[in-house]
């Protein structure tokens, strides 16, 4: 049977990929019509047009790294796959931009922002100094034994603190420090509730706190100093 052979049509793909959700910790979906308090919409840029097609893209993307994640392919399937990936690489690389006109991790009015380096946040609610939200780390997160990378997790807090940092009409500021306390292990493939939220707010120093929890137990908590730029500051 060739490589080819192998594949099965959209419908039977689809319903084997909802099945194998579960055991396969797999991401949520970007989602496109989720609610968000004022202050954290305040982020969002009016929508590109692309916004909707090219989340799709990255919600697949995502999909796609949990299932190679989770594979074991054989090697007419590894062959395969890497042909078709370097025929991608060939098609994208002459379409590069400058980084101010990237999509990846641009597309602000997308949760997850369209991008795959941390697991899509799903905002739920959010006022001047809080935002309150939800995340499942798949499988393509995993550090071991079922439990999250200790990596992805700062990271995943970044990408929440970042943002409340500086929304609300606050000038852009940097993370200077973050600090992470893992309470618990994280599971790969639940979903886990997030809140994060503004402590202090001195001059150019904003300090703010997350946690992530699993139900009612505390998984990680982090603590950033977030500090405004200069103008001319990078
Ligand atoms: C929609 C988009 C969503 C995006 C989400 C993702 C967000 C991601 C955000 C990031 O990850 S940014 C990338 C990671 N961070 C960096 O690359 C920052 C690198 N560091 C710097 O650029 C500078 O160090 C920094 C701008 C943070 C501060 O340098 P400055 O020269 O402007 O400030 P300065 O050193 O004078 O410090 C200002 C105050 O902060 C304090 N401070 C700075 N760094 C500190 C530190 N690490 N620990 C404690 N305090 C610190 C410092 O003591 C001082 O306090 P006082 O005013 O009370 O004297």
């Amino acid at each position: 049977m060739t490589p080819r052979e192998n594949v099965r049509n959209a419908d039977e793909i689809s319903t084997v990929i909802r099945d194998d959700n579960a055991m396969l910790g797999l991401g949520i979906p970007e989602r496109h019509d989720v609610p968000v308090a004022e202050s954290w919409a305040a982020l969002v840029k009016p929508g590109d047009e692309n916004s909707t097609e090219y989340g799709d893209m990255i919600a697949q993307l995502r999909d796609f790294l949990n299932y190679v994640t989770a594979a074991r392919p054989d090697s007419d399937t590894v062959a395969a796959l890497r042909d078709d990936l370097e025929r991608w690489g060939r098609r994208l690389a002459p379409m590069a931009v400058p980084e101010r006109d990237q999509m990846f991790g641009h597309l602000r009015d997308l949760h997850g922002r369209g991008q795959t380096m941390s697991p899509t946040f799903v905002a739920t609610e959010a006022d001047r100094d809080n935002v309150w939200g939800t995340v499942r780390f798949g499988r393509y997160f995993l550090g071991g034994n079922g439990a999250v990378h200790g990596g992805a997790i700062p990271l995943f807090f970044d990408e929440v603190l970042g943002r409340l940092a500086n929304s609300s009409g606050r000038r852009h500021s940097r993370t200077a420090y973050l600090n992470t306390d893992y309470r618990s292990v994280t599971p790969v493939g639940v979903d886990l509730t997030v809140h994060g939220w503004f402590v202090s707010e001195e001059g150019r120093k904003r300090v703010l706190r997350a946690e992530l929890r699993s139900g009612d137990v505390v998984c990680a908590e982090a603590e950033g100093l977030f500090v405004r730029l200069n103008p001319g500051q990078p």
